[in-house]
């Protein structure tokens, strides 16, 4: 974990305000904050804590205590802009934020998408070039789709439409194409939903789960970089308070995009961290809070007991919030990704998808597969690692670029 700068230090060894002015400390104070703002954090928290059914009943008490007693030293704060806290950010350089704006999206998504084009594009010609169509290609190209992960349901339909009225002729290629792209076009259609951030919830939460290294802070710098980019007030909270280089990445982010970071120290409370982080982004009169989660394996029932967590404490600030769970999918990790959304979206209530690395995978084809089985809406693809290579989601683009047809 990054020391706080000499300047975090000092503004923790001042005397404690309210929540606002003690995790944006460095900051002019609001002209006058509601009274409730006012409230110490460690009071506002026991008085949580006392509420007969509140969620920090189910707390592990030292949890709390714990974070009740680190605050005045923790490095509890806010990135400011990067003039003013140039310090601890010395991580990795990441790919620049322009770098993936030069190409067209379409561009980046053929060429994201060409590790899956090729390999069901190869399997074609394979298939049928120079060959009259007969029930053992219908089977061979129902394997191709199966290994690029689009599902047996659909690859079976894709497979059936083929054969109709095409026996003993020969079939383009760029028919079969175009079929591919049509059904793939019409799964994918009714669930490609842009996210939807709701202006009457002030702020909107979204809390970003999934597995490890799914790409859940990656995909908060670039979701960030979007809304800051359309004029809405972003606050993160680094909820990955398991790994130190997790918080470190997504105050890179912050620092880029000029939005201020709410973090801890490595191992604190995720659940107090998403508290703070909403209650004051609401006294800040923030317009979106991104909350990170520590990647977690979903057959993993502690791990996800402690999202449950999350959800119930946020609540404890907006009984609204989170007003979005976006799970965070890595395609290249195929059919596990089913049981992810499966045991994700019962423990999560994950309301939408997000789903990354579709240019590091031939198994693009796992997004049909989910979508039939799960019908939750696709917001966002990612095709790489900069913030221009996250775009809502299209069905037909995606399912043109799938099927690999040109233009
Ligand atoms: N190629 C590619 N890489 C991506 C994409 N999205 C994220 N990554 C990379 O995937 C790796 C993991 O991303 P993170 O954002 O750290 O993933 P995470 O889910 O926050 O990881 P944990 O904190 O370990 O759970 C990083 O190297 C990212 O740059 C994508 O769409 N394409």
């Amino acid at each position: 974990m990054a020391k706080p700068s000499s300047e975090e230090g000092e503004t923790a060894a001042k005397p404690k305000g309210g929540l606002f002015s003690r995790v944006f400390g460095r900051k002019e104070a609001p002209a006058a904050p509601p009274p409730s703002t006012e409230e110490p954090l460690a009071q506002a928290l026991e008085q949580e804590r006392d509420a007969s059914a509140g969620p920090f009943d189910e707390a592990a008490p030292q949890d709390v205590t714990e974070v009740d007693e680190a605050l005045p030293d923790a490095p509890f704060e806010t990135e400011a802009p990067p003039q003013a806290d140039p310090s601890p950010l010395s991580f990795a350089p990441m790919p620049p934020i322009a770098e993936g704006q030069k190409r067209s999206w379409w561009t980046r998504l053929r060429e994201g998408l060409a590790r899956s084009s090729n390999s069901i594009g190869a399997g074609l010609i394979a298939i049928f070039t120079k060959r009259k169509l007969d029930s053992g290609m219908l089977d061979d190209l129902e394997d191709v789709l199966i290994r690029a992960d689009l599902g047996v349901a659909t690859a079976a339909r894709i497979a059936q439409i083929v054969g109709k009225g095409r026996y003993d002729k020969n079939v383009e290629i760029e028919e079969v194409k175009d079929i591919l792209a049509t059904e793939v076009e019409r799964v994918l259609g009714p669930y490609a939903k842009p996210l939807d951030v709701d202006t009457g919830e002030k702020p909107f939460v979204i809390l970003v789960v999934g597995v490890n290294g799914s790409g859940k802070t990656t995909t908060i710098g670039k979701l960030a970089s979007q809304f800051s980019g359309e004029g809405r007030k972003v606050l993160l909270a680094a909820g990955d308070t398991f790994r130190a280089a997790a918080v470190m990445q997504l105050r890179i982010w912050g620092e880029r995009l000029s939005c201020p970071v709410i973090y801890r120290e490595q191992g604190a409370d995720a659940s107090a961290l998403a508290f703070d982080a909403v209650k004051a982004a609401r006294e800040r009169g923030d317009d979106v809070v991104l909350i990170d989660t520590a990647g977690r394996l979903q057959n993993r029932a502690e791990l996800m007991a402690e999202l449950d967590k999350i959800i119930r404490v946020v609540r404890k600030v907006d009984e609204s919030a989170p007003h979005a769970v976006l799970l965070v999918l890595d395609a290249t990790v195929g059919q596990n990704a089913l049981s992810q959304v499966e045991i994700f979206g019962r423990v999560a209530g994950v309301t939408g998808l997000v789903m990354t690395k579709l240019d590091g995978t031939a198994r693009g084809g796992i997004l049909v597969a989910i979508t039939d089985k799960f019908h939750l809406p696709i917001h966002y693809i990612g095709v790489g690692e900069t913030a221009g290579d996250l775009e809502p989601f299209t069905a037909r683009e995606f399912a043109r670029a799938i099927a690999g047809i040109e233009g």
